[in-house]
C-alpha cells in the first residue's frame, strides 16, 4: 500500500536556544532508517523554526505547530501559511487537543484551517482524537469520525494529509493507548475515509499514533497493521526519540 512510517515530534511550548541546539545535534548524529523507510518531522516553536530548519540534517523536516486559518493580515499574534511558505517550512500541525481545548478551535475551525494551509502548498498533520469521557461513554469512535468528517468537507485531495489519531487521555499522562485500542481506532478510521471519501484515500492517507509514545511502547504499537507511525509529545525531547523513529524498521521487516 506505501504508506511509509511517519515520526512526527511535537515540542509544543518548548525549548531555549540551547536545548534546542542540543536536541539538533543529537538528532543530527543519530544512525536511522533511510528517508525510503520513515519520514521525520520535528515540531519547534514558531521561534526556532528558522534555527532548526537552518541547522537539521537534511533528511528530516520541520513543521510549525499552528497556522492562522486564512490569509494574514490584521489577525495580532497569529502566524499565516503564507508565512510559513515564505520560510520553507514544508508542514504544519492543525488541530491539536490542546488548541481545540484550551483555545476553543472547533472542528469546523480546524476544517477550515487544514483547507487552507493546503491550498498554500503546506502538508497537513491532522489531529483528532477523543476525551476520557467520551470513550468511557462509548463515543470515541463517532467523536473523531466528526473530527475527520468536518476536514473532509472542506478538502478534496488527502495526499498532503497525515491524520494524527491523538486520545486526549493519553496525551502527557504516561498512560499510552494499548496497541489493541489504537488499532482498533485507526481501522475504524479507515473504514470511515473508505466509506465517505474513497477507497484510494483510505488505502494511502497514513494514519499515526499519538499520546505517551516512548521508546519502549513504540514497537509494539508500530506492529499494528494500521499504525502508520506516531506523534510524539514528551520523548521527542529526550535521545529515546532516536528509537520511535526506528520502531520504523518494524515496519519493513513486517
Ligand atoms: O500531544 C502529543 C503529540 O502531539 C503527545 O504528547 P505526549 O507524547 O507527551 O503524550
Amino acid at each position: 500500500m506505501g504508506r511509509k512510517f511517519f515520526v512526527g515530534g511535537n515540542w509544543k511550548c518548548n525549548g531555549t536556544t540551547e536545548e534546542v541546539k542540543k536536541i539538533v545535534s543529537t538528532l543530527n548524529a543519530a544512525e536511522v532508517p533511510s528517508q525510503d523507510v520513515v519520514e521525520v518531522v520535528v515540531s519547534p516553536p514558531f521561534v526556532f523554526l528558522p534555527l532548526v530548519k537552518s541547522t537539521l540534517r537534511s533528511d528530516f523536516h520541520v513543521a510549525a505547530q499552528n497556522c492562522w486559518v486564512k490569509k494574514g493580515g490584521a489577525y495580532t499574534g497569529e502566524v499565516s501559511a503564507e508565512m510559513l511558505v515564505n520560510l520553507d517550512i514544508p508542514w504544519v500541525i492543525l488541530g491539536h487537543s490542546e488548541r481545540r481545548a484550551l483555545l476553543n478551535e472547533s472542528n469546523e475551525f480546524v476544517g477550515e484551517k487544514v483547507a487552507y494551509a493546503l491550498a498554500q502548498g503546506l502538508k497537513v498533520i491532522a489531529c483528532i482524537g477523543e476525551t476520557l469521557e467520551q470513550r468511557e461513554a462509548g463515543s470515541t469512535v463517532d467523536i473523531v469520525a466528526a473530527q475527520t468528517k468536518a476536514i473532509a468537507a472542506k478538502i478534496s485531495d488527502w495526499t498532503n494529509v497525515v491524520l494524527a489519531y491523538e486520545p486526549v487521555w493519553a496525551i502527557g499522562t504516561g498512560k499510552v493507548a494499548t496497541p489493541a485500542q489504537a488499532q482498533e481506532v485507526h481501522l475504524e478510521l479507515r473504514k470511515w475515509l473508505q466509506t465517505n471519501v474513497s477507497p484510494e484515500v483510505a488505502a494511502s492517507t497514513r494514519i499515526i499514533y499519538g499520546g505517551s509514545v516512548n521508546g519502549g511502547n513504540c514497537k509494539e504499537l508500530a506492529g499494528q497493521p494500521d499504525v502508520d507511525g506516531f506523534l510524539v509529545g514528551g520523548a521527542s525531547l529526550k535521545p529515546e526519540f532516536i528509537d520511535i523513529i526506528k520502531a520504523a524498521e518494524v515496519k519493513k521487516n513486517a
